[in-house]
């Protein structure tokens, strides 16, 4: 079940992330069953958490959890705060070079002491399971298929597919622009045949741009930013925000959108929590799986 009422809007329909990622987790659990079935090969990631950001060992915890109870293997290095580059290059070598080990992702933020692009660009292209290594981010931006893909920004496109069905010719704004999320989302929308704008901090007025959309994707990481006259009546609102606030009533997590608001003007809207956040998890998975894929295509045929 994929679209819902949603009682405090007149209009908008809630896309309920957390319910179509349960789908997918469930569709690939019944892959990995097969592949182990087949092939004798179960799936493996490994999770490489570096110091202590309470926000990054919760998202660590889920991700292990979500990958055991999809029937993979998961592996865990953490290291401490004080880790020097070296010591996690160490542990990538080690991770590219373990058959068992099909997908690898780095959680970030990493300390600032250490480099993150040195520490992406290390893991082998084909078990980077985030796509953010610069062979992954290339492809898509040549418009190639045969990359990985980053999570977020493909669990908010199959969000889109599976609610508008064909996006060709849409009218798509992104705000923010970041590797994670903005810049590899915009290059999927144009893959769809969007036309896409990716606003960032000098951009003169966003809300100019937003207004113009069909399709309004936020990763800003500025609660509350987008406001009800942003939004033409009836589009499409993806809130990609995650944001701890103390509010009267105690700390609560927040989008980028001022949900209420906007809801009342949007023709679908996904909610934070509980909208794109498991999509990034289910989408770690699923390409988990299909990096284990890729490794039983490429292995000799008596033993595939
Ligand atoms: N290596 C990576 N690091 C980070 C990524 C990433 O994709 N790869 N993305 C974010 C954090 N993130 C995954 O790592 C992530 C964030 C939020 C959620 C989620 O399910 N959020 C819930 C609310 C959770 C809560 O209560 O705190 C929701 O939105 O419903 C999943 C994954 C930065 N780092």
């Amino acid at each position: 079940m994929l679209l819902t009422n949603h009682a405090p809007s007149p209009t908008a329909q809630l896309i309920d992330g957390k319910a179509f990622a349960a789908g997918l987790v469930a569709e690939i659990a019944v892959d990995v069953a097969a592949m182990v079935a087949a092939h004798g090969i179960r799936p493996g990631l490994a999770v490489v958490l570096v110091g202590d950001d309470p926000a990054s060992a919760i998202y660590v915890r889920s991700k292990i959890r979500k990958t055991e109870a999809a029937g993979m293997a998961s592996f865990a290095h953490r290291l401490p705060a004080s880790a020097s580059r070296q010591d996690v290059l160490a542990v990538i070598d080690a991770l590219n070079r373990d058959p068992a080990v099909h997908g690898i992702l780095v959680q970030l933020p990493l300390p600032p002491q250490i480099d993150a692009t040195t520490v992406l660009d290390a893991i082998d292209p084909s078990k980077d399971v985030d796509g953010f290594h610069i062979v992954n981010a290339g492809k898509l931006a040549n418009g190639r298929t045969d990359g990985m893909v980053p999570c977020t920004p493909l669990g908010c496109l199959m969000l889109l597919k599976a609610e508008l069905g064909s996006l060709a010719g849409l009218h798509a704004v992104i705000i923010g622009c970041s590797n994670i999320v903005g810049k590899p989302m915009a290059r999927l929308l144009l893959r769809e045949k969007c036309t896409v704008v990716l606003t960032h901090q000098k951009t003169q007025d966003v809300a100019a741009e937003a207004r113009r959309a069909d399709i309004v994707v936020v990763a800003a990481g500025r609660p509350g930013l987008v406001r009800r006259d942003w939004i033409k009546p009836g589009a499409t609102v993806i809130d990609v925000g995650i944001n701890r606030i103390q509010t009267a009533d105690g700390p609560k997590i927040v989008g980028d959108v001022a949900f209420d608001e906007v809801s009342a003007v949007a023709g679908r809207i996904t909610p934070v929590p509980g909208g794109i956040g498991p999509m990034t998890i289910a989408c770690l998975l699923r390409n988990t799986v299909e990096a284990a894929r890729e490794h039983i295509g490429r292995m000799p045929r008596s033993a595939a």
